[in-house]
């Protein structure tokens, strides 16, 4: 894998000529963690959207920019909120999917071990329709790890877990990704705190950054620094971010 790069993110977006955001500017750090929280509807997966390339419906001006000066093209792995899973496919299959869609040769012996690595080790000969919600968006992380990009973008993809099978999660790709330049939208202050080393909540004009605590990430749920920063998070959040 090629070293991660930083990404820079600025700029004006609107959707059928609605005004979404302006003025924004986002500095992702190189081999980092950032979290992006802010109300919904906002514009998170958008901006991930638009990083990804994935944004054809949205008029945005600006720029987008890896800090190596490379094309971002094809270094990234994005796992959007639903979980795009092929209903026909097994689930190894279905973790093994880019290679297929590239012309190239599955790895579903790496495919089975992520899966193990997900827990779902004991549900591997089932179609995705006989899975729960939170296995089913287990199943497109291990898709997400299997791309083995060094940009990664995360969109709510823990929001289905259950408080343990998230903390494990998160643990896992903390662990999988290190090195990675990921970007994680999520709505969970207690997450952003445990993964953010660098923390924006999005507000239609701006973002504002919150300090992260020098502890190393994944940051235990019940340390003290994880839990007073999910607190100001949190008040922050429900005061409302200021446009
Ligand atoms: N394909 C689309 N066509 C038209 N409008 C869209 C489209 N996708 C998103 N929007 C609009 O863009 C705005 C931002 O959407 P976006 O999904 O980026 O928000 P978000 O902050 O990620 O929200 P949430 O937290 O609810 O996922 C919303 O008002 C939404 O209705």
């Amino acid at each position: 894998m090629s070293p991660a790069p930083g990404i820079g993110f600025s700029g004006a977006a609107s959707v059928e000529g609605t005004a979404l955001f302006s003025g924004l500017t986002l500095a992702m750090a190189p081999g980092r963690w950032t979290c992006l929280l802010g109300a919904s509807g906002v514009g998170k997966t958008t901006v991930l959207r638009l990083i990804a390339g994935l944004a054809a419906h949205v008029d945005f001006e600006g720029s987008i920019t890896a800090t190596d000066g490379q094309p971002l093209q094809d270094r990234i792995a994005y796992m959007a909120q639903s979980d795009l899973l092929l209903p026909w496919l097994s689930l190894p299959e279905n973790v093994a999917i880019g290679a297929r869609l590239r012309g190239g040769r599955p790895d579903l012996a790496r495919a089975r071990d992520l899966l193990a690595r997900v827990g779902l080790g004991d549900h591997l000969d089932k179609r995705p329709a006989a899975l729960s919600g939170g296995q089913r968006q287990r199943v497109a992380l291990a898709r997400t790890l299997m791309e083995d990009r060094p940009v990664i973008l995360l969109d709510e993809p823990f929001s289905a877990l259950d408080a343990r099978t998230r903390a494990d999660m998160q643990d896992l790709a903390a662990t999988q990704l290190a090195g990675r330049t990921v970007l994680l939208v999520t709505h969970d202050p207690g997450e952003a705190a445990r993964l953010g080393e660098a923390i924006h909540v999005m507000a239609p004009g701006s973002a504002r950054s919150f300090d992260v605590p020098p502890v190393p990430v994944p940051r235990p749920v019940d340390h003290p620094d994880t839990l007073a920063l999910q607190g100001r998070l949190h008040a922050f959040l429900r005061k409302g971010a200021p446009a």
